[in-house]
């Protein structure tokens, strides 16, 4: 659902790797085990101040975005808007996330795990 969301805006996705990160509780090596999951990087966007810490500790140059509205665009605000039955997220992810979250029954499963059905 990124990709469709990149490519609805017209991004070019020839240079743009998504990759998943798995969470390892281990932060002396956070670093070294994204670098092993990606190519090489000289730049890291982050805004998580423990992620920042590391990656400047590391070398690394942190470019930090500003916070776009971010009481209003955060998840968890947009998993209990879906849990309540809200329509409402839908205006807060771009239109392919939210049809995708539909497709995969996502709202369903998401009131599933609450305990909602
Ligand atoms: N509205 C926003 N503006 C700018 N950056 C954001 C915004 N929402 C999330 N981010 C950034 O995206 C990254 C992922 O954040 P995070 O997973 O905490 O998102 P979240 O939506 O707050 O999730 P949750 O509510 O599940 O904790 C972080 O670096 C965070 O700072
Ligand atoms: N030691 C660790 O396992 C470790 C350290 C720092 C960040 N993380 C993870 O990195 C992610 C941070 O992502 P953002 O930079 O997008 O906020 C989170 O999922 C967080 O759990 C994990």
């Amino acid at each position: 659902m990124i990709r469709e969301s990149l490519l609805e805006e017209n991004i070019d996705l020839s240079s743009i790797y998504l990759i998943p990160v798995p969470d390892i509780l281990m932060n002396n090596v956070w670093v070294s085990h994204v670098r092993s999951f990606s190519p090489n990087f000289d730049i890291v966007f982050a805004r998580n101040p423990l992620v920042i810490r590391l990656f400047k500790e590391a070398g690394f140059e942190i470019l930090i975005p500003p916070p776009y509205d971010r009481e209003k665009y955060n998840s968890t605000l947009i998993r209990r808007l879906i849990i309540e039955n809200s329509d409402e997220w839908k205006k807060l992810v771009p239109q392919k996330v939210a049809e995708y979250i539909l497709k995969i029954r996502g709202d369903e499963r998401l009131k599933a795990i609450a305990g909602i059905y």
